[in-house]
């Protein structure tokens, strides 16, 4: 499976083509809304994400609400493209001397803004901060959404979760299912198990707003159900955990990414990390501990995989850093109009919806691309197989 995406942040529309995804899958833009609903959620967004209220439209590839395994387009309106018409039109301006003109030349320390501008060669930055801009993680939640419906089809579920920010740790993350994490991740604006680090959180997201300052996080994402022996050691670019640190990577904003105990392993013997390999006949294969985050060789070993991101803070502040005007080279410091002061509930949605879009592509690829029966008829022979192998 893969999928493009297309759009800028105050364009018209976003738009994403999704090619490889089997027929035969149930599909409704409900499912695709939900999920784009959580992402809008969170404590310490800007007001775009008041003028926003994302709804998909599935404009190919899905007929009675099934897939027919040819390329399925989701559309996304940008409802603030209304008070954009004039900068954003794709028309040539008839007046060259237009307000509309005005060029953005301040580039933002820690945006795209700069680097962007000199590799396209933009004078005006707008150019690069339209498709740089994190408004593009909405299609791929609605790309994730689809994939999570996969999965979900599959017999494997996906959550996800704020585990840091701003300073602030989560000690108490335990959760009976991921039911459990699900809902109660739903109910907090900060989307984190610890109901007694959920209000300090927030208070530090008001603190960095009142200072004009920002603050990031730690995201995990939990996936359950996935069979052993997805992705292969056989070759760098086969190997599924590195594709998921690669996803990871790839949110606005994301610096760092680790599988299992990650960063931890550096500080304790092997003893102490490897999970010793246990079999029992209902079972198969399991492990005594999953400190490896369900992936060994570049395979899934079967056990929940745990992937973990960091974010940065965000780069638009209202207390700005000093930059340099690129038109007469002088010294600013910068004023905006609007930016997120912390976007981390909302990260860890996407990142749940590119670990979900790595697995479900995997399974796909490995089991049979073309119908869902064929799949899932795979699956369940290869589970077989595994058990008693
Ligand atoms: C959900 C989400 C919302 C974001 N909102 C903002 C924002 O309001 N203002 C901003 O400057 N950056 C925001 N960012 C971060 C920038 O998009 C990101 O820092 C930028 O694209 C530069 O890329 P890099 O930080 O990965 O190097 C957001 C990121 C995410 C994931
Ligand atoms: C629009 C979204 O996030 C945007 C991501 C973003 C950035 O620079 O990344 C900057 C802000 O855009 P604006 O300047 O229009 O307020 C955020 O609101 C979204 O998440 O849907």
């Amino acid at each position: 499976m893969r999928y493009l995406t297309a759009g800028e942040s105050h364009g018209p529309q976003l738009t994403t083509i999704i090619e490889g995804v089997p027929a035969g899958l149930p599909l409704v833009a409900d499912d695709i809304n939900e999920e784009l609903a959580r992402r809008q959620k969170g404590h310490g967004r800007g007001r775009r994400m008041q003028i926003e209220k994302d709804q998909v439209q599935i404009v190919s590839g899905v007929r009675h609400g099934v897939t027919l395994g040819s390329p399925i387009t989701l559309v996304v309106e940008n409802k603030d493209f209304t008070h954009w018409t004039k900068i954003m039109g794709a028309e040539p301006l008839e007046d060259e001397n237009a307000e509309v003109k005005r060029v953005i030349s301040r580039p933002r320390p820690g945006h795209a803004d700069l680097n962007g501008a000199i590799k396209y060669n933009h004078r005006d930055m707008r150019n690069v901060l339209e498709r740089s801009s994190a408004r593009e993680t909405t299609v791929r939640v609605a790309a994730g959404a689809v994939a999570k419906k996969v999965l979900k089809e599959l017999g494997v579920e996906v959550g996800g979760h704020v585990l840091e920010l701003g300073g602030v740790v989560a000690e108490n993350t335990t959760y009976e299912s991921l039911d459990e994490l699900r809902e109660k991740t739903e109910i907090s604006p900060v989307r984190c198990l610890d109901k007694n680090v959920e209000k300090t959180m927030m208070e530090a997201i008001d603190t960095a707003k009142e200072n004009g300052d920002s603050i990031g996080g730690v995201v995990e994402v939990i996936v359950e159900g996935m069979p052993v022996g997805v992705g292969s050691y056989t070759h760098y670019d086969n190997k599924l955990d590195a594709k998921l640190a690669a996803a990871i990577m790839s949110i606005n904003a994301f610096k760092g990414a680790e599988i299992g105990i990650g960063f931890e392993a550096a500080r304790r013997p092997g003893s102490e990390v490897h999970d010793e390999i246990v079999w029992d006949i209902e079972r198969g294969y399991t492990r005594r501990t999953n400190n490896a985050g369900g992936f060994e060789g570049g395979m899934t070993t079967g056990m929940p995989i745990v992937v973990r991101g960091v974010m940065k803070p965000i780069p638009t502040l209202y207390k700005p850093l000093n930059s340099v005007d690129i038109e007469t080279k002088e010294v600013f410091a910068a004023s905006i109009e609007r930016s997120d002061s912390c976007a981390v509930p909302a990260a860890s949605v996407v990142a749940e919806s590119v670990v979900a879009w790595e697995l479900a592509s995997a399974l796909v690829n490995q089991f049979g691309q073309d119908n869902m029966d064929v799949i899932k008829k795979n699956i369940v022979q290869h589970q077989e197989r595994a058990r008693v192998f």
